[in-house]
């Protein structure tokens, strides 16, 4: 906790009324420049639209400048709400310098623009300068608006230096703790106005390379990522829209609830994606035990895949018989062989080495029979020369035997049917797992047809990395369409010159162009082509070859190894921002170390920011769950908490009997004390609670995609992971710390989740790690 510095206007209340009237001034007239900076936005859009489209390439123009507009318009639509954060004072400048949501040009071009977006470099010491290192800054304003009105100002004069004090040093203290005592609605809010010196540095810290955030739980690291993913965007703009921004989080919850902090900020054009959502046309929300998902996400899958794969390019044992035309034609392994050779020589991809496997049989095939027919009829060598020979290949390639024996030995497989097809089997997957153990193997296994879970997604991906696909049919089929393009444009000149008048021959002036002399057939059928429009991340959702130009994982804890390697793919650059907690980590296949897990995808080439400030957790929330951190043997200390509510959490022992009845008590307590409430249980509980409290709130939502919004949320703490709701009710601590692979981690994120209030009920003995907790006469015995 920070105490206010001198010279701080130490409550909005008590700000002089000139200052608010003098802003308002100045907002009014900051968005009367928005109106019009909309409006010509507006303009612009209409006359990209109406502009004259000739070719594929200003059809392309158009669509450009279209959606540069259409860009702007939802940015400065966006801005409109808070579109003036504070003011910068600055020495040896009269004017004020103005930071907002946007940049807003002056009527002077040479001076300072009348409103500098927060992204902008000299927005920087808004968040940044301190009495100590002031930047040039004589008083820091932040101006909090409603609507369009202002309603508080608070001021920082940087010219005189406070006292020591021992609480981290703040930036707006007013203005932030104004937000963060808000209550909370189950969206993220953006943090524009209120960013704080540490994040800062994270957020603008340069683009290249891998960028590790590690902070205790409420540093803001979620909202971190997400400020700088539209730093980024904003200072990068160009190649970030060719490419794409990826923000990968843990659950649909999770997504939903970060989903409306980069529209705010005038993003839109970024792909969220869940674990389950990372490969293009699939949502993988199947569920198994974590046990099976660590195995999954081990990097020694990557050599079961490639042993899957060749198991599937099998040689029949013994000598095969084929008929073609009555004739018997013998195929000895040894031959057989030589033919999948040749097919794993022509491509390390399964699917495109099956073409050269297949002729290599089909000439094999082609060969015997060669050989039967020349020698039966005149005794003696072949007589088919060797257009015989190309007639005979092709009539073989066709027969139905041959092409059976192709698809036996080389199937064309989906990444579906390789892994499918594996874990359905347990020999299968004996045969692709050398040097496994038993058990091991049978936590591979499961039934055809169960659904994809997360942990398959990065099997499925790999899987595509060894299959490839084959695109020669998709070749050939655009190649005819267009031929048929080109005969169609043909027709259309020739029609055209056709209908020419022939008087125009004998012209003596003239000469009329037609469409025949400008064009020819083959830029006509250009001009029908279709023009791709579509934003870098409405193509990279559909499209699973795409790379993105930066990458943002947060709880990256949780990601296996796998995952991480399926991210470096989508991510050649390695221009990525990592943020997470090793203290948190709940899943088996997660981190402990962040070098372990990043070193064998990006080598040596990540870096370390760390946050130390929480600003969600009440401190004697806090004081609680950092008595579990200890207990845990995290080896890490917990964040400190900016602030205190004054409230103590308080536990209350219930019996089994008198449990779910309490739950159903306290849950309505706290919802009458207003606000989002989670309650947090152990896996065993969940349908216990969620029946009995669906009496009260037929709403009542539970799993990786409960919504807060909707009312009370039941959630097992691996689902409350990067969530955080005004009141939290912990069920049972003592089976969620017995029923967790890391049970520690996952008692630390259920008490680390609330703004406000945190009630525990506990059937049973408090667990020791618990002992600060205030004991609350209960209907315990
Ligand atoms: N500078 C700030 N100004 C206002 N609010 C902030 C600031 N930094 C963080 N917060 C708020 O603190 C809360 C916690 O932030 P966030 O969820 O980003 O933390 P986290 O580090 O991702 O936590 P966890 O590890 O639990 O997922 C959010 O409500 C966020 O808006």
């Amino acid at each position: 906790m920070s105490s206010p510095s001198p010279d701080r206007t130490p409550d909005p209340a008590t700000t002089p009324d000139p200052a608010i009237a003098a802003e308002q001034v100045a907002v009014t007239d900051l968005y009367r420049r928005l109106d019009a900076a909309r409006e010509l936005a507006v303009t612009r859009f209409r006359q990209a639209l109406a502009s004259p489209v000739i070719n594929p390439q200003s059809l392309g123009e158009r669509e450009a400048a279209a959606r540069f507009h259409s860009q702007r318009i939802t940015a400065l639509d966006a801005a409109d709400h808070g579109l003036v954060i504070g003011r910068l004072d600055r020495e040896e400048q009269p004017a004020p310098l103005y930071i907002g949501r946007v940049g807003l040009p002056a009527d002077d071009p040479a001076g300072d623009p009348a409103l500098v977006d927060w992204r902008a470099p000299a927005s920087r010491p808004f968040y940044t300068a301190t009495p100590f290192r002031p930047e040039g800054v004589v008083r820091r304003r932040h101006v909090r608006t409603r609507s369009r009105a202002v309603t508080a100002v608070n001021d920082e004069v940087l010219t005189v230096r406070p006292e020591d004090t021992d609480g981290p040093a703040l930036t707006g203290e007013a203005a932030l703790m104004a937000a963060l005592t808000a209550q909370r609605t189950g969206r993220m809010a953006d943090i524009v106005a209120t960013i704080q010196a540490e994040q800062d540095a994270i957020i603008r810290s340069d683009a290249r390379g891998v960028l590790v955030v590690q902070g205790g739980p409420g540093t803001g690291k979620t909202a971190v990522a997400l400020h700088r993913a539209a730093y980024l965007l904003y200072t990068h703009r160009d190649r970030l829209a060719r490419s794409g921004l990826l923000v990968v989080g843990p659950t649909p919850t999770f997504l939903r609830y970060i989903a409306d902090v980069l529209p705010a900020l005038g993003e839109t054009g970024v792909l969220l994606a869940g674990l389950g959502q990372l490969r293009p046309g699939l949502d993988a929300r199947g569920s198994e035990s974590q046990q099976v998902a660590e195995v999954k996400g081990r990097l020694a899958m990557v050599d079961v895949l490639k042993a899957a794969v060749r198991d599937r390019e099998t040689v029949p044992r013994g000598v095969r018989e084929l008929r073609i035309d009555g004739v018997p034609i013998k195929l000895r392994s040894v031959d057989l062989t030589r033919c999948r050779t040749t097919g794993r020589r022509a491509s390390r991809l399964h699917n495109l080495g099956r073409p050269a496997f297949r002729r290599a049989l089909v000439d094999l095939v082609a060969q015997r029979y060669a050989d039967r027919i020349g020698a039966d009829v005149r005794g003696g060598g072949s007589l088919l020369d060797s257009r015989d020979l190309d007639a005979l290949r092709s009539e073989i390639a066709g027969e139905t035997a041959v092409r059976a024996l192709v698809d036996e030995m080389w199937p064309v497989l989906t990444a579906e049917q390789l892994l499918g097809d594996l874990l359905a089997s347990p020999e299968r997957i004996q045969r692709a797992t050398k040097g496994w153990t038993e058990e091991d193997r049978a936590l591979l296994a499961r039934p055809a047809g169960t659904p994809w879970t997360p942990a398959d997604v990065p099997l499925l991906e790999e899987a595509d990395e060894l299959l490839g696909y084959d695109d020669s049919a998709d070749r050939a089929r655009e190649a005819r369409r267009r031929r048929q393009a080109r005969d169609e444009a043909q027709e259309t000149l020739d029609l055209l010159y056709g209908s020419r008048s022939t008087d125009l021959d004998d012209d003596e002036d003239g000469e009329e162009l037609t469409a025949g002399d400008l064009l020819d057939a083959e830029m006509l059928a250009d001009r029908e082509a279709e023009v791709d429009v579509r934003s870098a991340a409405e193509r990279a959702a559909t499209d699973r070859t795409w790379t993105f130009g930066h990458v943002v994982v947060d709880e990256a804890q949780e990601l296996s190894a796998m995952t991480w390697r399926l991210l470096a793919r989508k991510c050649p650059t390695r221009s990525m921002t990592v943020v997470g907690d090793l203290a948190q980590t709940g899943s088996l296949a997660g981190a402990t170390d962040w070098g372990a897990v990043l070193t064998p995808h990006v080598r040596v080439q990540w870096r370390l920011a760390q946050l130390t400030v929480n600003y969600r957790t009440p401190a004697e929330v806090m004081a609680v769950a950092a008595d579990v951190l200890a207990a845990g043997g995290a080896g890490t200390t917990a964040p400190r908490s900016v602030r205190s509510t004054g409230v103590p959490p308080v536990a209350e022992r219930v019996t089994e009997a008198t449990l779910l009845p309490r739950v159903a008590e306290v849950t309505a307590e706290l919802a009458t004390a207003g606000g989002t409430v989670a309650v947090v249980v152990p896996p065993s509980r969940v349908d216990d609670v969620v029946g009995r409290l669906r009496a009260g709130w037929p709403s009542v939502s539970s799993g990786p995609a409960a919504d807060s919004s909707a009312g009370p949320v039941v959630l097992v703490p691996a689902d409350a992971k990067g969530l955080e709701f005004d009141s939290v009710l912990l069920v049972d601590p003592a089976a969620v710390l017995a029923e967790g692979v890391r049970g520690h981690s996952d008692l630390y994120v259920a008490l680390t989740r609330p703004t406000q209030r945190l009630t525990v009920l506990h059937p049973g003995e408090l667990p020791g790690e618990l002992d600060r907790l205030t004991e609350a006469g209960g209907t315990g015995d």
